[in-house]
């Protein structure tokens, strides 16, 4: 008898074992499967998807697998399927044809936790507490950061200080970046609650750290993101990217704070006090403030802090970069500017109509390094289809703007730096281009377009009117190659020689 139940038992054993295992097999291949009719692309492995075969630069990655798999492919990363949309008329179809189906974003982790539970525009959902906040803060950008108080903000203030840095260093070595993010912050703060600063100021540094910080832990994004369960084990990185998200949130919380105790609805001057201006209006008439709270007025400025100040400064590093590499480029960008504004008198925005080549320039720079080169990831509202492909409810949209960008059948040689591709044979700047999408397109459109364009251009034709910048003697040029990390394409750390021009 004892013989009998010991050989049931293994048996049993057995039989669990062999049920686990067949439950593990389905699992996986489960995991892996992709409903009929979605864009083709590779299998991957059950769990992880095709995560290893990733770099941090997933523009290009997704560049080389087009060439494989077709302009539209699938690809699994963890635990969802992705769609990942490489060409122009794909992405067209994708943003603006369909721009309704596919306006949702990816609820992901990340975007949670930096969002205060999605209370922002960037991370959060089609709604209509994202329209809204983007609706207000659009009218800000127009009554507070665009045409004169713009230009003003920029004459004034963030503009001499950077002349004078860079005065202050005639003929030295310097390293661009800390002095260009000066300049983008103090432009964005001012325009967020009213805030300048100098170069040794405590509360930049705390800022630039902390930007710097979020780049380098987020990366290209947490294993979490796209393996949920994997949250069960808090990582270090996990714990630094807390502390650091909380460090930022209480600097933008402590303005806010600032700005309530001494908010005078006659005296609105940055997008604090308008944000603070439509929760009290929606108050009085006792309108539904739930998506109005605190939380998401604090959560409006950090996005736009935050998406303002990478993204202008990597523009405006790209700039000198290429234009260090290409003395003849900064050449005829300074004659012109000479020739039509002068030496006297500081660049308006007037001028631009004026300046073809300088604004032939700065597109080719947002074509050959665009700064948000995978956009940020949308998700479909609805099962609905882009290229005759099947793309159900809730799967993860890709658009990659630098493969429309470095499109060979649009672009001539593209990877060559040429700006004359945007010049008229008239001489002056082509209109507006199809393949050329550095903002994106369609209702998640770059809030801050109307912001950067000008903000840049100023940038742009103040710097060189000024300065030239050159190779540091001795020195290898500053490499051309980008890392994408937390959406924006960066710069490495690099040093040019700088010398005054007027
Ligand atoms: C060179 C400068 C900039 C570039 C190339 C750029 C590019 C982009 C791109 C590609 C997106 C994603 C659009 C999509 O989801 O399809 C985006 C979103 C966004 N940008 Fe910009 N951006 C720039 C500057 C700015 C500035 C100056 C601000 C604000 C002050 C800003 C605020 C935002 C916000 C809030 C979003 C999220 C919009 C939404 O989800 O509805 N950006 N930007």
């Amino acid at each position: 008898i004892m013989l009998l139940e010991s050989i049931l038992s293994v048996s049993l054993t057995y039989k669990l074992i062999a049920v686990v295992i067949i439950l593990l097999v389905a699992l996986m291949l489960w995991s892996i499967h992709r409903p009929s009719g979605m864009p083709p692309g590779p299998r991957g492995f059950p769990i992880i998807g095709s995560m290893l075969s990733l770099t941090d630069n997933l523009h290009l990655d997704f560049l080389q697998m087009a060439k494989e798999y077709g302009d539209i492919f699938t690809i699994k990363l963890g635990s969802h399927q992705v769609v990942i949309v490489n060409s122009y008329e794909l992405i067209k179809e994708t943003l603006v044809k369909k721009s309704t189906d596919f306006a949702g974003r990816p609820q992901s982790f990340t975007g949670k936790v930096l969002s205060e539970g999605f209370k922002d525009i960037a991370f959060s959902d089609y709604s209509p507490a994202w329209k809204l906040h983007r609706k207000i803060a659009h009218q800000a950008i127009r009554n507070y950061a665009s045409g004169d108080k713009l230009e003003n903000m920029m004459r004034k203030d963030a503009i001499p200080l950077l002349s004078q840095i860079l005065e202050d260093n005639e003929g030295k070595v310097i390293a661009p970046r800390p002095l260009l993010f000066l300049t983008v912050n103090n432009i964005v703060a001012q325009f967020c609650f009213g805030q300048k600063y100098t170069l040794d100021d405590p509360e930049l540094k705390a800022f630039m750290d902390i930007i710097n910080d979020f780049a380098n832990i987020i990366g290209k994004g947490f294993v979490v993101d796209v393996i949920p369960w994997t949250a069960i084990f808090p990582t270090s990185a996990a714990r630094k990217f807390d502390k650091v998200n909380n460090k930022y949130l209480g600097m933008i919380y402590k303005k806010f704070c600032e700005h309530r105790q001494k908010f005078d609805e006659d005296n609105l001057n940055d997008l604090i006090d308008y944000l603070l201006d439509a929760q009290r209006q929606a108050k009085e008439e006792n309108a539904n403030i739930s998506s109005l709270t605190d939380t998401h007025l604090v959560q409006t400025v950090s996005d736009m802090f935050a998406a303002g100040i990478d993204t202008t400064t990597h523009t405006m590093d790209w700039s000198i970069i290429f234009l260090t590499r290409y003395p003849d480029v900064q050449a005829k960008v300074a004659r012109e500017i000479l020739d039509v504004i002068g030496r006297d008198r500081l660049p308006l925005l007037s001028d631009r109509p004026n300046l073809p080549y300088c604004d032939a320039v700065i597109h080719e720079l947002m074509r050959i390094r665009t700064v948000v080169p995978m956009s940020i990831p949308h998700k479909a509202l609805v099962d609905s289809s882009i290229g005759g492909y099947l793309i159900p409810k809730n799967t993860w949209v890709m658009v990659n703007l630098w493969a429309v960008q470095m499109d060979e059948k649009h672009w001539d040689n593209p990877q060559e730096f040429r700006p004359e591709r945007f010049i008229d044979k008239d001489g002056s700047l082509k209109a507006k281009q199809d393949n050329f999408i550095p903002f994106s397109a369609g209702r998640r459109v770059c809030l801050g377009e109307s912001l950067a364009k000008p903000e840049i251009f100023l940038m742009f034709t103040y710097l060189y009117q000024r300065f030239a910048f050159s190779q540091v003697p001795g020195k290898a040029l500053p490499s051309l190659e980008g890392n994408l990390s937390s959406f924006v394409l960066r710069v490495p750390e690099y040093e040019v020689v700088v010398k005054k021009r007027i």
